[in-house]
């Protein structure tokens, strides 16, 4: 469990002064400006909860990630993980955490994978016995089990990351930050890393915090997802709701024998649909989900045959556009 309570970081910059004469009055009376990284955050992520934490460049992810894995004292507020002070607990907190940046690696470049693996598990105090069926079982996971004795500068970029979520993975952590954790990658190599890093963290219930510009990843693997925005918390809670509050509805596209005008008024007056409109040659209901597509459907087939049916469900690029754009 993961819990920030009215969390603020304030870093002191120097202010540079202009030209050589500024530069050196700086040096002689240095004058700071502060930056409100975040701004009383409150969270509280329960344990094996996966959320997706996105917010545009500059918005405080990177701060809150280093506050919850220690490298970073807040300013203000609690923060506790794993029951744990993630900063003054250091010691302790790291044996319970894992990280993966997708960019970086923690693997040893000359040296088999297996290596790593090993002295991943001594430094995170593993017990020596089951510790093969601990690295065969992760590896399976991971389908690695074919690369344990290739030195890591010889693997291709998804065969690397799929190697350093083993590693993560390896000691049970009961927090996972994850970084950017696809980047680079091919759409059936993402595909096959999401569903891995969600099975993994379904069994071990392990809490993950993923940040990622990659909208799909956030899709595919959050069961919550808290938007921020200049350190603040601009929505917290599903996508779905979400989607419901800014009205970015899923559509059922219809093409119909009837015309739109014939159909609007009832269609409109159904259960669960928000909206009725023609878009070239289409009628577009916008519902809330559910049953609403079949009530649509049940009501028009014995009125006019539909020559052609498309669902449309709104990106989550879409959905997020409108939300930052309402904020500002
Ligand atoms: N060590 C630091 N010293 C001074 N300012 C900092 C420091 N780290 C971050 N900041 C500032 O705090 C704000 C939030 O930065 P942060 O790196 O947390 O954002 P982010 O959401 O991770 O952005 P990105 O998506 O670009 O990585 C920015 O204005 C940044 O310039």
């Amino acid at each position: 469990m993961i819990v920030l309570e009215g969390v603020s970081k304030r870093y002191r910059v120097l202010e540079p002064g202009r030209g050589l004469g500024g530069f050196v009055r700086s040096l002689v009376k240095p004058r700071y400006r502060e930056i409100t990284a975040l701004d009383n955050i409150s969270l509280t992520v329960p344990q094996g909860q996966v959320v997706g934490y996105i917010g545009p460049n500059g918005a405080g992810k990177s701060t809150t990630i280093k506050i919850i894995a220690g490298i970073v004292r807040p300013s203000a507020g609690r923060v506790v993980v794993a029951g744990r002070d993630p900063f003054r607990q250091r010691t302790a907190h790291q044996l319970e955490l894992g990280v993966v940046m997708g960019h970086r690696t923690r693997l040893f470049w000359d040296l088999p994978v297996l290596e790593s693996l090993r002295y991943h598990a001594k430094v995170y105090r593993l017990s020596q016995s089951g510790l093969d069926q601990r690295i065969g079982a992760m590896a399976r996971q991971f389908g690695i089990e074919g690369l344990l004795s290739q030195p890591v500068r010889q693997l291709s970029l998804g065969q690397r990351v799929r190697c350093d979520l083993a590693l993560a993975f390896l000691h049970h952590p009961r927090v996972l930050l994850l970084d950017e954790p696809t980047i680079g990658l091919d759409f059936d190599s993402k595909a096959l890393l999401r569903s891995a890093i969600r099975q993994v963290a379904s069994d071990l219930q392990t809490t993950v915090i993923l940040t990622s510009h990659d909208l799909d990843d956030v899709e595919a693997l959050s069961d919550r997802i808290v938007l921020l925005d200049e350190g603040r918390v601009l929505y917290d809670g599903t996508l779905r709701q979400l989607r419901a509050q800014h009205g970015v509805l899923p559509e059922l596209r219809l093409r119909l024998e009837a015309g739109a005008d014939q159909v609007r008024a009832w269609l409109e007056g159904l259960g669960g649909v928000r909206e009725v409109y023609t878009h070239d040659g289409w009628v577009c209901v916008a519902h809330e989900g559910g049953g609403a597509p079949a009530a649509v459907l049940a009501r028009l087939l014995p009125q006019t045959p539909v020559r052609e049916m498309t669902t449309h469900e709104p990106s989550i690029e879409e959905v997020l556009r409108r939300v930052y754009r309402g904020a500002r």
